[in-house]
């Protein structure tokens, strides 16, 4: 039978915020100092390969989302908004050489594409978090801009993550490390999460809020959907699971934030989730807004990270 490793002892609490000056990505793993040369196998990169200092040394912002083509957008919109030089066209995929992931670098932002649910965004934060040790980068924040199904808020507002909870509305990532269930701390970062809120108030019209948001394994079942393929409950219970939930505070579900925030957490990445949400849970579960709408609401947390990004790096007026 598996083992359960307790959550949040004293070392695993010491990793995560302590550092002086700069703040270096580090990583935990022992062996990887020993390896001749480190193969990021997903992203088509390489120690030995690529001179990643050279490449990514400068990175202080990566903004991770699931499609390769929302987040090429977004990196395209960086670039104009940066007001660097470099012309559009060659802006390419660094990551071109494998079809998994897709990555765009304009100046100090980094913009990965990540798939859909916990494996993926797994695999891919493994190689980016050793990405960004071996091109020794420091002060990094990362965040991911998604989309996710709202509770009891209105579709288009834009949740900002202060803790990823799991379907048990807990503040943890459970990891299968071997046969043991490894649990792993998922609070996010708070001054981030509160400076990304303070600048949401500087876009007019902006229907945003922090909270909770609940990570699961899949979005039919996992998430209380009537109209997946397999449903075997009722909506009345549907409906009491979804108010119980928002009574602990979630007020947005997505597939990927629990993971997120543990492993950067651990690795000393200061980290936000910025997800607009699509419908109201309470109401329905298919999402039927016109495409033109979902569009729009997608562009809602790009605005606010190019907002905050601009501002931080002190190009707002
Ligand atoms: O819009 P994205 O970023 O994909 O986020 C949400 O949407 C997907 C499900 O449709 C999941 O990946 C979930 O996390
Ligand atoms: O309901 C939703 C909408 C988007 N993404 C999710 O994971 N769930």
């Amino acid at each position: 039978m598996a083992s359960v490793i307790p959550a949040f002892n004293s070392s695993m609490r010491s990793d995560r915020n302590t550092y002086v000056g700069k703040r270096f990505v580090h990583v935990k793993n022992p062996y990887l100092d020993s390896m001749d040369e480190d193969i990021l196998y997903h992203l088509d990169l390489g120690t030995k390969t690529h001179n990643l200092p050279a490449m990514f040394g400068d990175v202080k912002f990566v903004c991770v989302g699931r499609s390769p083509n929302r987040m090429k957008a977004f990196a395209l919109f960086m670039h104009k908004e940066l007001g660097l030089e470099e012309a559009e066209e060659d802006i390419k995929d660094i990551c071109a050489g494998t079809d998994r992931y897709c990555m765009y670098k304009t100046g100090p932002v980094l913009t990965i594409s990540h798939g859909m649910g916990i494996p993926s965004i797994s695999v891919m934060l493994h190689e980016l978090i050793k990405l960004l040790h071996h091109a020794q980068c420091c002060d990094v924040t990362i965040i991911r801009i998604g989309t996710s199904g709202g509770i009891g808020i209105a579709p288009g507002t834009v949740v900002i993550t202060d803790t990823a909870v799991d379907s048990f509305f807990k503040p943890r990532f459970e990891q299968v490390i071997l046969d043991n269930i490894v649990t792993r701390s998922t609070e996010l970062h708070k001054e981030l999460s509160e400076e990304l809120f303070n600048c949401s108030k500087e876009i007019p019209n902006f229907r945003t809020l922090i909270g909770h948001t609940m990570c699961t394994y899949d979005f039919y079942e996992g998430q209380g959907r009537l109209d997946g393929a397999l449903c075997s409950f009722s909506r009345e219970k549907k409906l009491a699971y979804l108010k119980r939930a928002y009574k602990a505070g979630v007020r947005n579900i997505e597939m990927e934030s629990t993971v997120l925030a543990a492993m950067c957490g651990l690795c000393g990445l200061k980290a936000a989730v910025v997800c607009v949400t699509l419908l109201d849970r309470l109401d329905c579960d298919q999402i039927n807004l016109p495409h033109d709408v979902l569009l729009e609401y997608q562009q809602w947390p790009q605005l606010l990270i190019s907002n905050f990004i601009t501002r931080r790096l002190g190009l707002c007026d």
